[in-house]
């Protein structure tokens, strides 16, 4: 207990403060946008109706936006199932209530009029997240906070793209896949993101369910800094020759305790999004290279186009 105690106060002492005293700017988070309809984008819009909040999820098209629906409709019905287990009136008017929380939408300007909170969850590209951004700093209200979902882009370059005013109120709010399952939230903080926004995201966190932890605006910020360099050692197994796919995922799955092996998780999260995380940090020149050595593996399943589970093929075949 003391010895636990003891670590806490040592080591918080680089960490800024996280939360200001005052709580007279402090923001009732209702009406929320969220940009991408994809893989966590669906997850973050479901987190959020559940929780009450009035949700538009915003895409580019009519398809992408039924996918994300397809997606909250199956993860709904699992909750639904586990919640009601034998009454399906009950799980049927559960869905449709979190559904009526739901609006979509094309048009991220007039989606994000009336916002309190902006999440964004498209591309990992830094180029497409700014000028989204900045197209939304000039729809969206003055108060609005804004976030990224960003596995690996600098939240202060994104926020580059919105003015000083803006910048103060934005932030990284990162999910985990699948968001409705995953507990954590890392709110990532930059050095112009107000106190009081700051603690807004951390009530929001914990509204949707989750738990937050802070981190500084670092690489990876806390998980992916020590998830993604596993992963592509694992790659690099693999392109070595030393062990297969599978013996792979089961060693670390049987002998490390691991819910998913390196290559499952992998096509989980997307073979395309891993590929951007590592070559965006190998060209930043901020981490150590020896850990962001590129996959021959990778490359070449991601250059055929197989992404993982979400194209129907990646480290394995999910057509069949
Ligand atoms: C890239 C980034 O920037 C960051 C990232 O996200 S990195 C990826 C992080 N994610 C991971 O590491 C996931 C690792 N995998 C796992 O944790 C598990 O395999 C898993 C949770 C995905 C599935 O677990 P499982 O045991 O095989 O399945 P299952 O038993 O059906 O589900 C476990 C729980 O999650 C829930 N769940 C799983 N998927 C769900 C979904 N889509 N919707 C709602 N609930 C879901 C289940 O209901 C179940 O809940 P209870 O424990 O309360 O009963
Ligand atoms: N896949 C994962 O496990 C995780 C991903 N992330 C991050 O979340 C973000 C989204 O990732 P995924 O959901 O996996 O991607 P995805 O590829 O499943 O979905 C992205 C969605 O964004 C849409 N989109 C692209 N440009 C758009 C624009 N300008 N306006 C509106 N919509 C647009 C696409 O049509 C697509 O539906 C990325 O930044 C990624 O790094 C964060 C945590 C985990």
């Amino acid at each position: 207990m003391f010895a636990s105690a003891l670590k806490r106060s040592v080591y918080s002492r680089n960490a800024k403060a996280c939360f200001s005293t005052s709580t007279a700017m402090l923001k009732d988070i209702k009406n929320v946008t969220i940009i991408g309809a994809g893989l966590m984008g669906s997850g973050i819009v479901q987190v959020a109706a559940q929780a009450g909040c009035k949700v538009t999820m915003v895409d580019t098209s009519d398809a992408a936006l039924a996918n994300g629906e397809k997606i909250i409709n199956k993860s709904l019905a699992r909750v639904a199932r586990k919640k009601f287990a034998d009454d399906e009136q009950q799980q049927k008017a559960f869905v449709d209530n979190v559904f009526a929380n739901i609006a979509v939408s094309t048009d991220a300007n007039s989606a994000v009029s009336q916002a309190d909170l902006v999440v964004e969850a498209i591309v990992e590209n830094l180029d497409v997240k700014k000028s989204l951004f900045a197209a939304l700093d000039k729809a969206a209200p003055k108060d609005a906070i804004f976030c990224s979902n960003t596995s690996s882009l600098p939240i202060t370059d994104i926020a580059q793209a919105t003015p000083v005013d803006r910048q103060a109120r934005f932030a990284g709010l990162h999910f985990f896949n699948p968001v409705p399952a995953m507990k954590l939230v890392e709110v990532v903080r930059t050095d112009a993101v107000s106190d009081d926004v700051f603690q807004d995201l951390y009530d929001f966190s914990k509204k949707v369910g989750k738990t937050p932890v802070s981190c500084k605006d670092t690489p990876g910020f806390i998980v992916n800094r020590l998830l993604v360099p596993y992963m592509f050692e694992a790659f690099r197994l693999l392109d070595r020759g030393d062990a297969s796919v599978q013996d792979i995922d089961t060693a670390m799955k049987l002998g490390a305790g691991m819910p998913m092996g390196p290559f499952e998780l992998a096509d989980f999260v997307g073979l395309d999004t891993m590929k951007f995380i590592n070559d965006g940090w190998a060209q930043g020149g901020k981490i150590e290279p020896a850990l962001v050595q590129a996959s021959k593996a990778l490359d070449e399943l991601v250059q055929q186009g197989h992404l993982g589970r979400k194209s129907g093929k990646g480290f394995y075949d999910y057509s069949k």
